[in-house]
């Protein structure tokens, strides 16, 4: 069955990692799907040529989410190209791990901007097209099992997990009047590029994968089924909700 046929998608950071999946994942399911991106034209360009490859229209938008010109340019595109935007997938993020006591000035601030600032004005410009298009949509956040635990490397980045999550909440309520609904989805370790470095060292890969109760870490397409079930109207009275997708690594203290 197909959960998304006929729905346009928009995904930001959809050239890797967990919102490659997601876009692929929507595409599979009969969307349509335009990807926001912040580098490496190739690597969009081959998500565009897989989703075609799956007969969905597709393209690939260049732009830095903390600028709220790049989500009103974004909307405005997929809105040229497809018609309407029935769901965003806010999942654009950096996690540059560094420790809090010299933490710099400007990857703490990059870190907001992108992470917090880039899914507000991603997420407010979509609900303004849904809003004037009156037949309601869905957004998707990808915030964070670190939204709910801390890092000793990560005080600049877990703030804005739980600042995403919050906004999905409040958003909910904000957007249910116009049947626009508004969850998160809350990886835990999930290999990417993101936390390439980070678990380049075997100790901690070793670590990390310990505290998972499925027994290893996450891969990004572990993520492309929630979040098509959550834009989906299988979820059609599922809104404000956080979905963990960690493999149980949460619930795992001893
Ligand atoms: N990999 C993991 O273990 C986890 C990842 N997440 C979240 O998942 C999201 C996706 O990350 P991953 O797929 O893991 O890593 P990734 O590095 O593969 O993907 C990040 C994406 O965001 C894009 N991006 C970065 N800065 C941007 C900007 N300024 N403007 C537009 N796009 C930008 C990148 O180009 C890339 O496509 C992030 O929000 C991250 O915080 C959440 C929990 C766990
Ligand atoms: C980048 C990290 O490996 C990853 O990011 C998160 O949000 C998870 O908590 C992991 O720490």
């Amino acid at each position: 069955m197909k959960l998304l046929d006929g729905k346009t998608v928009l995904v930001t950071g959809g050239s890797t990692g967990i919102g490659r999946a997601a876009a692929i994942g929507a595409a599979r399911h009969g969307a349509d799907v335009a990807i926001n991106y912040h580098s490496r034209d190739e690597d969009a360009e081959s998500c565009v040529a897989e989703i075609e490859s799956l007969g969905q229209r597709a393209f690939a938008l260049k732009g830095d989410v903390a600028l709220p010109e790049t989500a009103t340019d974004f909307v405005a595109k997929a809105v040229a190209a497809f018609g309407k935007v029935d769901v965003m997938v806010s999942n654009a993020g950096i996690c540059p791990f560094h420790a809090f006591l010299d933490m710099p000035v400007e990857v703490f601030e990059r870190t907001q901007k992108v992470n917090m600032h880039g899914a507000y004005f991603m997420c407010q410009a979509a609900a303004r097209q849904m809003v004037a298009q009156g037949h309601g949509g869905a957004i998707v956040a990808v915030s964070s099992i670190s939204a709910l635990v801390g890092g000793e490397f990560q005080t600049h980045y877990t703030p804005t997990k739980a600042g995403v999550h919050s906004l999905m909440q409040s958003a909910a309520i904000a957007l249910g009047k116009h049947n626009i609904r508004c969850n998160s989805v809350l990886p835990g370790t999930i290999l990417t590029e993101i936390n390439k470095d980070d678990l380049a060292d075997p100790e901690k890969r070793r670590s990390m994968e310990g505290r998972v109760p499925l027994g290893r870490l996450g891969a990004p397409d572990d993520l492309a089924g929630p979040i098509v079930f959550l834009a989906s109207d299988m979820a059609a009275y599922v809104t404000g909700a956080a979905l963990l997708v960690d493999g149980g690594m949460y619930v795992n203290l001893q």
